[in-house]
């Protein structure tokens, strides 16, 4: 073999080793793109879940998509992580404090409440043992703050209304010897508006059939007795249990989501050291590589002959050799340690999918429950509101035959005082019903509240709208309802509108509210059309 040919061979070996080293590096490369791809999706999950918590979160959140989005340099998002793990961290204070300002508010009604005169023995028991039950405080769902205070006020003015009735009782009885019938007026209003408050409470399945039985139970109490007493304390067990389980889930989530944002944290810091030590090291073996160079340019400069420049570039180019494969192995093993830690993150983010899923999956179906209404399972009030808006939004872009009917059960107090609450409970069960199965299913049903429910349509003129609302008005007076062995009718009343140009949701409701008004007037069972 010639001289030339050899080191064209010894070259051409380096130039394989050389691509190697290539291909190495451009696999790190993929790698670190993988693994801020999976940093850019675990980013917009925690984005999607903390989405209106707070507006500088939503902010800090946004603001590391970009850099991600933007490729920018690790540390500037290590940076970015930190600031979001201290708000995490301020926003979960936050909350601590509002939930222990409730549990403040929780023990000095309960507090004001063991001091009410006259409380039953009974329920007087059960107050203690649910405010030493509750001595800890908790990370309680702050949506039920208002029902509780307003459930503590209730209770705080029943307990108030004992004591009165007690004393003005005899006053009366005195004077005109009917205590029973004031008892019995104060009983009913404020069974009623215990009674509404209950049915603004959405609990979780298990605790709202506990609910919805105290709540029959409490609507068929005729008098101001030990058991009504101690079935509101029931009510606050019962709240209070769910939110207990409400505390535990939320919990376990915030745990779980902080601890996944360390790992990641952890790991964006390992990357940046790691590739420190690698660029240090890489300088190192290039700056060697250059010195290794320069020492066989002159060495073919120097040599006085072939044969000692052909034994002295051997040498080099052996050494070279091994510096590129020093380098390929470093890179290598590099390499294999990224692979290791990419595998491991993605892990992390599967746990974490999951358990976000989880926690999406409950905070959707709290959303729906808090948009129906639990005793008719129709859309409530709020959710009527959030449809209407909508469609006003629709109806200014373009108009279209958009109509709002307002139906209310006619004489239904009737039905409630001969057979009672739980009856009157069912009559409302069974005309809703016989909404949704009447009605075409793009007919947005809502009970709006007591006996009264409100429908919106979307496509029909007057005369198909007076076609469908008489043939419901129609099925609901035909329904066979059957109290204590008596065949019983119910008949509804309706007053409708379609929506004008310069309507407003208020004006609008108001016309149709103005229609049913009349139907009532003109002797009920009928559909009035306002123009
Ligand atoms: N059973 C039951 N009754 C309810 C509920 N919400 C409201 N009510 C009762 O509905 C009745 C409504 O009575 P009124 O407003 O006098 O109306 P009405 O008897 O239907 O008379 P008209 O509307 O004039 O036909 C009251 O007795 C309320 O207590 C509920 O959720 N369940």
């Amino acid at each position: 073999m010639s001289e030339k040919s050899v080191i064209q061979n010894q070259l051409k070996q380096l130039k394989t080793k050389l691509d190697a080293s290539i291909n190495a590096r451009s696999q790190i490369e993929d790698d670190f793109n993988k693994r801020s791809i999976l940093l850019t999706e675990f980013i917009a999950k925690l984005s999607r879940l903390c989405k209106g918590l707070d507006l500088e979160l939503d902010n800090r959140l946004a603001k590391l998509r970009a850099l991600l989005k933007k490729a920018a340099p690790l540390p500037d998002i290590e940076k970015e992580i930190t600031n979001l793990s201290k708000l995490l961290n301020k926003q979960a204070s936050k909350n601590e404090n509002n939930i222990r300002n409730m549990h403040n508010e929780f023990h000095q009604a309960g507090a004001m409440l063991q001091k009410a005169k006259g409380l039953p023995p009974q329920a007087r028991r059960e107050l203690r043992s649910l405010l030493t039950e509750n001595t800890e405080s908790k990370d309680a769902l702050i949506q039920y703050v208002p029902k509780l205070s307003e459930l503590l006020s209730i209770y705080s003015e029943v307990v108030a209304a004992k004591d009165n009735i007690k004393v003005s009782g005899k006053d009366f009885a005195a004077t005109n010897g009917n205590s029973a019938h004031t008892n019995n007026i104060d009983l009913a209003s404020y069974i009623n508006k215990f009674i509404s408050i209950l049915n603004g409470i959405t609990l979780s399945d298990k605790q709202q059939q506990k609910l919805n039985k105290l709540k029959s139970d409490f609507a068929n109490s005729s008098s101001m007795d030990e058991t009504l007493l101690s079935k509101i304390v029931e009510v606050f067990n019962i709240v209070a249990a769910d939110m207990e389980q409400e505390r535990k889930t939320a919990k376990t989530f915030l745990s779980t989501l902080s601890g996944a944002l360390s790992k990641v944290q952890r790991a964006v810091k390992s990357t940046i050291t790691d590739s420190d030590e690698q660029k240090e090291l890489h300088e190192k073996i290039n700056q060697k590589l250059t010195i290794q160079i320069g020492e066989m340019t002159s060495v073919v400069e120097s040599a006085t002959s072939l044969t000692e420049a052909k034994a002295e570039l051997n040498d080099k180019i052996e050494g070279i050799a091994q510096t590129v494969e020093a380098k390929s192995l470093n890179e290598l093993e590099y390499f294999t340690s990224l692979e290791q830690q990419l595998k491991t993150m993605q892990l992390k983010v599967i746990e974490l999918e999951k358990q976000s899923q989880t926690f999406e999956k409950r905070l959707i179906e709290q959303q729906q429950k808090s948009m129906l209404d639990a005793l008719t399972k129709l859309n409530n009030r709020a959710s009527f509101d959030e449809h209407i808006a909508k469609q006003m939004v629709r109806y200014h872009h373009k108009p279209f035959e958009l109509a709002i009917a307002v139906l209310d059960i006619d004489d239904f107090k009737r039905i409630n005082d001969t057979y009672g609450h739980t009856a009157g409970d069912k009559t409302l069960q069974v005309i809703a019903s016989t909404l949704v199965k009447s009605l075409d299913d793009n007919v947005f049903i809502a009970r709006y509240g007591g006996e009264e429910f409100v429908l919106v349509f979307d496509s029909l003129s007057y005369g198909d709208l007076m076609v469908a609302l008489d043939s419901l008005r129609n099925n609901i007076a035909k329904l066979p309802f059957k109290f204590k062995n008596n065949k019983v009718s119910m008949t509804t009343s309706i007053g409708v509108t379609h929506i004008r140009k310069g309507d407003n949701i208020h004006k609008a409701f108001e016309r149709a509210d103005q229609a049913l008004y009349q139907a009532k007037n003109k002797g009920k069972n009928q559909v009035i059309y306002s123009q």
